[in-house]
Order: C-alpha cells, then sequence, then structure tokens
C-alpha cells in the first residue's frame, strides 16, 4: 500500500475542510472539537481515519479505534472510512458503540475478571423494560424492600441506577443489596441464564482493565488513535470505562461534540463532560463553524437557540452548495388530529409526486409514544399507498452485522449487485484468513459463488417464515457460525445470533406476504420505499431532506420547566436533522391518553417564540370546512 507524504495528503472525495478541521485531521495531540449540527463532525472523523491510515501515522498493525453510542452511527463511520479510502486500509479501523466494545473486552477476558465478579461464559444482555424487571427481581432476591409509598415505575428506576452506581469492586457499606444482586444476576440464579445490561457489562469492563494492566497496557498498544463521536452524552460510567482504558497513555483521542445537542442527561450524560474531558487529557479545543447540512434559512431558525443554550453567536456558514433563499418551514395549526393526518398525507404525496423526494427523504419526528401520536396518520398514509413505519423498531436491528451479512447474501442470489458482492466476498475471504494475495482466492470466491447458485435456487421454493428460517440457518452454517462468533466479536458469549436470525425470518416473511416478491421484500425491509417515523431520540446524527415533527404540544415535553435545557435540547436535534424542508405540526385536539384531549402550547410558548422570530417560519391554519 502506497503512502501518502503528509504535506501532500489531501481530503478524500474533493471534500473542501474548514481550517479548523485540517488542522484536527492532521493533530498529534489529544483535542476536543465543539461545533454544532451538520458541522461535518462525524465526517471530519472519517476524513482523519483516512489521514492516520494513508500517511501511516497510525502504523501496521496499529489501528483506530472509534466509539459511538448507536450501533447506526458506528456502522455509518465505518462505511465512510471504507467508501474513502478502500477495503485494505479500513481493517484498521474499528467502529463500534460504546456497548458493543465494553462487550467485546468482557467476552474475550472474562478469566481476567476477579470470580467475584466473573459472569457466566454464556449470559443474555437485558435489555429495554427486562432490564428494570431483571434487576429488580435480583434485588427482591437480595433481600430489598422498597422504600414504603414508592411507585413501582419510581422504585425500577432507582435500582437500575443503584446497581451500576459504584465501580467494581463494590463498597463494603452500601445502603442496598447491591453486591447480592450483582451476584444473583452475574451467575443466572433468578433468571434463566446470568443477565446482565450494558451499563453492568461497561462497569466489568472497566474493573477489567483496572485490575490488569498488561491488558490495558496491550488495548493501548492496539490503537495508537481513539476517536469518541458525539461526545456530549457520554455517561460517567463510560467516562471512566474511556478513563480506565486510555487515560495517561500515547493513544490519541479525538472527541467530537456539541453541547446544544446534550439529550441524554436522564440516562446519565455529564453535563461537565466537556472540560472534564480537556482537563484529564489535557485536549486542545477546537471550534468548527461550517454547517454543510442544512439550507441557509433552516439555520436561520437554528440560530434563534443559541442564546437560549447560553451559548456565544458564533456566524455559522452555510455551504456554498445552496443559495440564500433555501430552506422553507411551516408552522401547521389544525383543529384535530384527523385534520393533521389528512393534510401531513397531502404533504407527503406532493413531495413524492413531484420527483423532489422519496420515501425515505422525508422523516416523520415525534418526542415520544410514536402509537400515540401516529396512529391516525399511519391509517391515512395506508389509505392514500404511502408506506410509512415506526423506524426504530428497524434501526439497530438493521445494523446489526449479522443481519447485513444475511441480506447481502440473500441479494446477491436474487439481483446482480456488485457492492453486496463485494461486502460477502470480503467477509467470507476474512473468515478464511486469506488476503489478497492467497493462492486459494479464486477456489474460495467460487466456492462462495457456488453457495450463491444454491441459494437462489432454495429461495424459489419458500412458502413460510419456517421456510426462510431454514435458509437463513444455511446461510449461517455456509459461513459457520462459530467463525462468524469469532469474527464479530460483540456475538461471543450468548446466543443472540440464533434470535436475530429467526427475527428476520419474521420480519422478511411479512414484507415477502405484503410484496410477492422477495426482492421487493428486501427493499422493503431496509426502508428504501418507507417513511420513517420515529423519535428524536433515534433520530441524532441522521439527516433527511424534510423533516415533519408532529405534536409541537405541551403535553409531548413533559415537566418542561424542570428539563428546560434538555427539552431545548431535543427540540433543537429535531429541527437540525432537516436539509431542505420543516413542518412543525400543532393539534387543537389530540387524544393522548392523558385527562384531557385539548392540547396546549403555553408552556413551551418560548419554542412558538423563537420559530416566530427566526422571519422564516410560515404559519398555515387549516380550518375546517
Ligand atoms: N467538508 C464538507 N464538505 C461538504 N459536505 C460535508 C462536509 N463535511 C460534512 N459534509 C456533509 O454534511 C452533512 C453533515 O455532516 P456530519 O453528519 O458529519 O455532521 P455532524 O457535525 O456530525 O452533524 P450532527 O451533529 O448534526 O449529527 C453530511 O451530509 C456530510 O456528508
Amino acid at each position: 500500500m502506497k503512502i501518502i507524504d503528509k504535506n501532500r495528503w489531501e481530503p478524500a472525495d474533493g471534500l473542501m475542510l474548514e481550517p479548523a478541521a485540517l488542522q484536527v485531521v492532521k493533530s498529534e495531540d489529544n483535542a476536543l472539537i465543539i461545533a454544532g449540527p451538520g458541522a461535518g463532525k462525524t465526517e471530519l472523523l472519517a476524513q482523519r481515519a483516512c489521514y492516520l491510515l494513508e500517511t501511516s501515522t497510525c502504523k501496521v498493525p496499529r489501528k483506530i479505534l472509534a466509539i459511538s453510542f448507536k450501533r447506526d452511527a458506528a456502522k455509518n463511520l465505518a462505511e465512510r472510512v471504507e467508501k474513502r479510502c478502500g477495503t485494505e486500509l479500513s481493517k484498521r479501523f474499528q467502529s463500534m458503540t460504546y456497548d458493543a466494545f465494553a462487550k467485546s473486552l468482557v467476552d474475550r477476558f472474562y478469566l481476567g475478571i476477579h470470580e467475584d465478579y466473573r459472569p457466566d461464559s454464556v449470559y443474555d444482555i437485558a435489555v429495554a423494560d427486562r432490564t428494570q424487571n431483571d434487576i429488580r427481581t435480583a434485588y427482591e432476591h437480595a433481600g430489598f424492600i422498597p422504600p414504603a409509598g414508592m411507585r413501582p415505575g419510581d422504585i425500577n428506576n432507582l435500582l437500575e441506577k443503584e446497581i451500576v452506581r459504584h465501580s467494581l469492586p463494590l463498597p463494603l457499606d452500601n445502603k442496598y443489596p447491591t453486591r447480592a444482586a450483582w451476584s444473583l444476576l452475574l451467575k443466572g440464579e433468578v433468571t434463566s441464564t446470568a443477565r446482565l445490561s450494558f451499563a453492568m457489562i461497561t462497569r466489568l469492563a472497566t474493573y477489567l482493565l483496572v485490575s490488569n494492566p498488561q491488558l490495558r497496557k496491550a488495548l493501548q498498544l492496539t490503537y495508537s488513535h481513539v476517536f469518541l463521536d458525539e461526545f456530549q452524552d457520554t455517561t460517567n460510567i463510560q467516562y471512566e470505562f474511556v478513563k480506565a482504558c486510555f487515560h495517561n497513555s500515547n493513544s490519541v483521542l479525538t472527541a467530537v461534540g456539541d453541547g446544544k445537542q446534550r439529550i441524554m442527561v436522564w440516562a446519565g450524560a455529564m453535563r461537565e463532560i466537556f472540560p472534564t474531558f480537556q482537563s484529564d487529557f489535557g485536549a486542545t479545543t477546537y471550534r468548527l463553524v461550517m454547517n454543510h447540512r442544512s439550507a441557509p434559512r433552516l439555520i436561520e431558525i437554528q440560530k434563534m437557540f443559541f442564546s437560549r443554550f447560553n451559548e456565544q453567536p458564533i456566524s455559522i456558514q452555510t455551504n456554498p452548495k445552496w443559495q440564500a433563499s433555501d430552506g422553507r418551514a411551516y408552522l401547521h395549526l389544525f383543529e384535530n388530529h384527523i385534520q393533521e393526518a389528512q393534510a401531513i398525507g397531502g404533504i407527503v404525496q406532493s413531495y413524492l409526486a413531484d420527483g423532489s423526494h422519496k420515501p425515505n427523504d422525508i422523516c416523520i419526528l415525534v418526542k415520544q409514544k410514536i402509537d400515540v401520536y401516529c396512529s391516525e396518520m399511519i391509517t391515512e398514509f395506508n389509505k392514500i399507498g404511502i408506506q410509512a413505519r415506526n423506524e426504530g423498531v428497524y434501526q439497530d436491528f438493521l445494523k446489526e452485522d449479522f443481519i447485513s451479512l444475511c441480506i447481502h447474501t440473500m441479494i446477491i442470489a436474487i439481483r446482480r449487485n456488485a457492492g453486496s458482492w463485494t461486502y460477502c466476498r470480503n467477509i467470507f475471504l476474512d473468515l478464511k484468513n486469506m488476503d489478497e494475495t492467497s493462492s486459494k482466492i479464486h477456489e474460495s470466491q467460487r466456492e462462495l459463488s457456488d453457495f450463491i447458485k444454491k441459494l437462489k435456487s432454495d429461495l424459489r421454493s419458500i412458502s413460510n417464515e419456517n421456510d426462510l428460517g431454514n435458509i437463513l440457518k444455511e446461510i449461517c452454517d455456509f459461513y459457520s457460525i462459530d467463525a462468524l462468533k469469532a469474527y464479530f466479536p460483540q456475538y461471543l458469549r450468548s446466543n443472540y445470533i440464533e434470535k436475530l436470525r429467526l427475527q428476520l425470518a419474521k420480519y422478511l416473511w411479512e414484507e415477502y406476504i405484503k410484496a410477492g416478491s422477495l426482492d421487493i421484500a428486501i427493499d422493503n425491509l431496509l426502508g428504501k420505499n418507507t417513511v420513517p417515523i420515529m423519535t428524536i431520540h433515534k433520530s441524532k446524527g441522521l439527516e433527511y431532506k424534510t423533516i415533519i415533527f408532529l405534536g409541537l404540544e405541551d403535553a409531548a415535553f413533559y415537566k418542561f420547566a424542570d428539563q428546560r435545557e434538555e427539552h431545548t435540547a431535543t427540540f433543537f436535534v429535531a429541527l437540525s436533522r432537516a436539509k431542505n424542508n420543516l413542518h412543525f405540526t400543532f393539534s387543537k385536539v389530540r387524544p393522548i391518553g392523558l385527562y384531557r384531549d385539548d392540547q396546549d402550547r403555553k408552556i413551551i410558548m418560548d419554542f412558538y417564540h423563537a420559530l416566530r422570530d427566526s422571519g422564516v417560519v410560515e404559519p398555515v391554519v387549516h380550518t375546517i370546512m
């Protein structure tokens, strides 16, 4: 691989980087980049990865580790790097979520964890509501008695926080029976198997590193450079983990974030993360002033929020591809949610009809409770032939490495697709420990194409979900489950692959019944023909031509007065996802399962003032004829 001279290195794809961004790309020191939405923070990390690999600043065999919060962000970054600097170099770029990184350490080195805290060799991840139930069950078995009068939901929240409040090993004088609860969960004594939350796994990984200095050293030698994306949302548990890995080492850390997008304080995001990192890691701070994403008029709306975050007004610059007059924003005022559904259906229909948008260029956002806010609208969309779905259900699932591999493998059995072929081929060769110079490369490629031929004929005869499940099993067996678990370490100590396989069979079969063709079913499952609906939290880091924010109403911003800053940040994230158009809706009547169906906007009136003061947002009053 040809090494590029540092002075001659140019950003890939002809992108222009603003001076501070270019400085960061080439920086040799720990750095913190603070920049607003669309400033290109993620892109900057991708460019920096290319710079470090192409100029051999990150020398073979050392690697770059990028840590993100969400699986799609991690995958998106990995794909950008591969696209920019090729498959071979990008093998030394490892992009993972905090959860996956912590879990991979625990799974590979669990024997290094003191036996008091060592999990069973096979354990399950407690997810969503089950996390709280499992933790509570363990506490109750350990003798926990809830404080009198406390509501069940509050008890669950308390215990979920309590179990990871302290780093490991736990202090002896804990108020609650946390030590015993850990022990029960680690060994699966009150749940069917050992069960851990990701926060517990992160605590375990931290403990593993703190108690094994050699492992810590090996980690630092492996990763010469470390990237931390969406740094504003780092929790203290994650930060302690990062410190256990890389504090006082030669690994160079680059963190990017935006305080205005800090929307995870409820989940423990550290408010003081930026100054803490600057002081602990001696990081130099850089600020970026571009917004490459949004049209100039939409940036006027974003600017209205700067003062609300007590941020210095900086003159944001827009990408030269835009005209000054680009960007449209509307505030729709409806009498009720039925009228809203019909009008939004019409708006989406016209965007699709004029050819300016594909379905997945439009995103419908709600603060929370998609079922409640969107059910009328989904019914309306169905009537007029527009597919829409709760994307949150599929978002993480589709970004699973195992799911990508199965889907790409099926795609090449169904149609010609060079990208899918390359994806499967590269993984197949990796699983066999082959590189491009290997003498058996042609043989292996033939093996893959023979399997694809067989798959093609098997796929023709599917007649139920079970058949699809069996075909997916064939795919697993072809690549070999054990090899896949070794290659994708996140699957190492669980039967998660099996669960994913069954889930994929279910989803794909549902789409197949609707579409009548596997080809279309796959595209539909991938969301190519569907308008995504999601909560703002799921939209972090994403961008769409048009954002429709449904329900700009008091009830959506629960306890606004107590959580003003976080609610404002959440709304800011929503509106900053749009490239070209923004729509906000208010409905006077909306049944949301609370006492009243009548909606108000007194408490969040400040948002309305910001929209008005931008001078950009056009009110549209919809009256009932
Ligand atoms: N230097 C650049 N030139 C042109 N386009 C760019 C540049 N950097 C980023 N972009 C584009 O701008 C958009 C926003 O970039 P990116 O997602 O990296 O921003 P971000 O700062 O991470 O945003 P956010 O914090 O809102 O998630 C993307 O479409 C990206 O491809």
